[in-house]
């Protein structure tokens, strides 16, 4: 337990949340537990970026971060309706979700893309939660762990640290599908994600937090944070509701 990573809960509200929502929100900030150096693990949600701002000033005093869900490669320029990683520190995140599977399925991004984004979040303070994962075609061929190989070695820049950045592990057959992986085939994958950050980053690449996420609900919480190569979650039906999102937390306090 005392060699484990500090363990970080993060919600993706998605393209979800408007001023309605920041009653919820204020209730999951109220509910964190304690200050963010007294509390056992470190909690996050990535609002939409028109709600960064808004949601700043709702959780303020309280220990949960606020993220944004994508931030442009470039610094700034002639990107219409893009978020550069400079306006969202600007607007007070501190951590971004690139590379999510939507995003590269939407929006066709990739590695390279991914790759840049992590490095503009990067320059400007923020930390970057980068997303792999494989489909459930990948999975039944067998292919699992060659893509999210890929996906790591082509979208973790060379300066990645584990200060700088969280890798979150979202199969994309267990988003939004109530489906999730066994545990054993979690924790096989979050060893293997383990040893590849270690043959590139060296020690350090003990250090990086690895989250898994699809799916994950209060009542699965507990038996995936059980796993010792899980350092936390990446939520996103559940995030959008206080209890739940709570109860989540609150199972990490327990492990
Ligand atoms: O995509 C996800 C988080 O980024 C997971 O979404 P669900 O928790 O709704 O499956």
């Amino acid at each position: 337990m005392a060699d484990r990573v500090r363990p970080l809960i993060a919600g993706n509200w998605k393209m979800n949340g408007t001023a309605a929502e920041l009653p919820e929100l204020k209730r999951i900030a109220d509910g964190v537990d304690g200050t963010r150096s007294s509390s056992p693990y470190d909690a996050l949600i990535c609002v939409p970026a028109t709600l960064i701002d808004r949601a700043i000033k709702t959780v303020v005093g309280s220990p949960l971060a606020i993220g944004g869900q994508d931030c442009h490669g470039a610094e700034s320029g002639a990107h219409t309706g893009d978020v550069s990683a400079a306006m969202l520190a600007d607007a007070g995140a501190t951590h971004v979700i690139v590379g999510h599977s939507e995003r590269r399925a939407d929006h066709g991004e990739t590695d390279i893309d991914v790759m840049d984004k992590t490095l503009a979040a990067h320059a400007q303070g923020l930390t970057a939660i980068v997303c792999v994962g494989e489909t459930r075609q990948e999975r039944e061929d067998g292919q699992a762990m060659d893509v999210v190989d890929t996906q790591l070695a082509g979208s973790l820049p060379k300066d990645a640290a584990p200060g700088n950045t969280v890798v979150a592990y979202e199969p994309v057959w267990a988003i939004g599908t109530g489906l999730t992986p066994s545990l054993l085939d979690i924790e096989a994958m979050h060893d293997h994600m383990r040893q590849r950050l270690r043959e590139r980053f060296g020690p350090a690449g003990a250090r990086f937090r690895l989250l898994y996420g699809g799916s994950v609900k209060p009542a699965n919480a507990g038996e995936i944070f059980g796993i010792s190569s899980v350092d936390g979650a990446l939520v996103g039906g559940a995030s959008l509701k206080s209890d739940d999102f709570l109860a989540i937390c609150a199972t990490v306090q327990a492990r």
